[in-house]
């Protein structure tokens, strides 16, 4: 993650080439507008408060790059990101304000990774309060002794008996503790099963009588009662170097002052949240007829939201004025100028998003950094074999996706990963049985595997 002031927006599409082919027009666009929002940070409050950041309108067919791009821009800012399909409100059973779970849901994200930032910070006072806690259960101090003793014998036996406690059991006892820590940190006793308390996760009292459509009244009410209730937990029998894991998370659960992450996460919605709303063409144009919940109706509910409005979730108020909103869709049967004027107008960059070729897909199989090949390589090496794909394979790769894509849907580099998962279906099947170095992938190869599927329109349409 690199601070603002060095992502000039040359930087920013630098950093997307390394991910995504082509697309310039977009890359371009979406580098611009988060460059602004730095501009905007830069200006006087006065100031400050008046530049709303300029929304973008994708237009592309799908899997051609729109999420892809949202998503790179919001992992190299650190910017809290959340997906969400517009025709999802259009379902039955949806009513207007349900449009602000985008908003919940991004705090909801932000709060995920600001806890997840303050648990990293504390995680060494964590780790030695864990340890600690394993040093108790394997060898309990006196007090903890004590405090298992029967309530009664400590109000009428306890005073002397712990007076008659001879120092030498004590310090006996230190020593044991001592030994137990030592050889503790220093792995002997990783494998050693012992008993802890942990969060007992089974559906709560809430979660049982829950009517359908309450979920969200069961969670608040969850919530209100969560401070006055105590924590639900069971016991667990596991290995030391398990029981760590989950004593350090509760340890640095405790550490982590909820407070500050709850701050902290409005503000980063607020101010760098990317909420990507897909399918936004599904939502424009005239109303079908149908049970669905108007078309439009759900572009004024989406309205406000836009425009910047405050928006309750169970954090806290959360303004919306300045979180960036990327709209995107196909567009293919409605128009841009086919959502309602006030909608437009909140989303003035246009950008269009080019359709795949053969060409493209030889590009996305081989240069992005997590590339599909790469990927595949990477698995397949794990069980000591080797896959070369020539360069004439990769190519019969790509024109294979694009004519499947041609002939059936076109669902852009989608196709590429089930294509790729029929061409290598069998040797990843038999991959830890042969004892092959390398494998090479030939055209013939290729041919072999995909040819007569993806000649046969009906065949690829169930299985590429
Ligand atoms: N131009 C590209 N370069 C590299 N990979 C790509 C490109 N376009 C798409 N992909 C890959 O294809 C898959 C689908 O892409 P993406 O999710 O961006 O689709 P989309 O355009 O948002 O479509 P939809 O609107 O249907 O969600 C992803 O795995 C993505 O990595």
């Amino acid at each position: 993650m690199l601070n603002l002031e060095q992502l000039t927006p040359r930087k920013i599409v630098e950093h997307l080439d390394v991910y995504i082919v082509g697309q310039a027009q977009a890359k371009k666009a979406i580098a611009v507008a988060l460059r602004n929002r730095y501009r905007r940070s830069r200006l006087p409050e006065h100031l400050r408060d008046e530049v709303v950041p300029k929304n973008i309108l994708m237009i592309g067919p799908t899997g051609v790059g729109k999420t892809e791009i949202a998503r790179r821009i919001a992992k190299l800012t650190g910017a809290p990101f959340v997906k969400v399909e517009a025709t999802k409100f259009t379902e039955v059973g949806y009513v207007g304000r349900d449009v602000e779970s985008m908003v919940r849901d991004l705090v909801e994200a932000a709060i995920r990774t600001v806890k997840q930032e303050k648990m990293e910070e504390v995680r060494e006072k964590a780790e030695k309060l864990a340890n600690d806690a394993i040093v108790n259960i394997l060898v309990p101090s006196r007090k903890q002794q004590h405090s298992f003793k029967n309530p009664l014998e400590m109000l009428f036996g306890g005073q002397q008996q712990q007076t008659q406690t001879s120092d030498a059991e004590d310090a006996s006892l230190e020593q044991q503790r001592r030994q137990v820590a030592w050889q503790l940190a220093n792995g002997h006793l990783e494998d050693q099963m012992i008993e802890i308390d942990v969060e007992d996760q089974s559906p709560s009292m809430f979660d049982l009588f829950q009517v359908p459509g309450t979920e969200q009244m069961g969670m608040q009410m969850q919530d209100m009662l969560g401070n006055l209730l105590p924590k639900r937990t069971k016991k667990r029998k596991l290995r030391i170097k398990d029981a760590r894991k989950v004593l350090i998370q509760q340890e640095a659960q405790k550490l982590v002052d909820m407070d500050e992450v709850t701050q902290e996460s409005i503000y980063r919605a607020e101010n760098h949240g990317i909420i990507f709303i897909d399918e936004i063409d599904k939502i424009a144009g005239k109303d079908g007829r149908g049970p669905d919940v108007s078309r439009e109706g759900v572009q004024r509910d989406i309205l406000p939201i836009v425009e910047g409005s405050t928006v309750m979730t169970k954090y806290g108020p959360v303004k919306t004025d300045h979180i960036l909103f990327i709209a995107a869709g196909a567009f293919h049967m409605a128009k841009p100028s086919d959502l309602i004027p006030e909608l437009q107008g909140r989303f003035p960059i246009r950008v269009e998003l080019t359709s795949l070729r053969a060409e493209d897909f030889v590009r996305i199989l081989t240069e992005p950094k997590n590339a599909l090949l790469k990927q595949y390589s990477a698995l397949l090496e794990t069980e000591g074999v080797r896959v070369e794909f020539t360069p004439e394979a990769i190519q019969e790769i790509a024109r294979l996706a694009a004519e499947v894509n041609q002939s059936t849907d076109n669902i852009g580099a989608r196709r590429l990963h089930t294509m790729l998962e029929k061409l290598l279906e069998d040797l990843s099947f038999e991959a830890p049985d042969i004892h092959l170095d390398v494998v090479q992938i030939t055209p013939e190869y290729v041919r072999d595997k995909l040819g007569s599927i993806a000649g046969n329109k009906d065949l690829s349409q169930y299985i590429l």
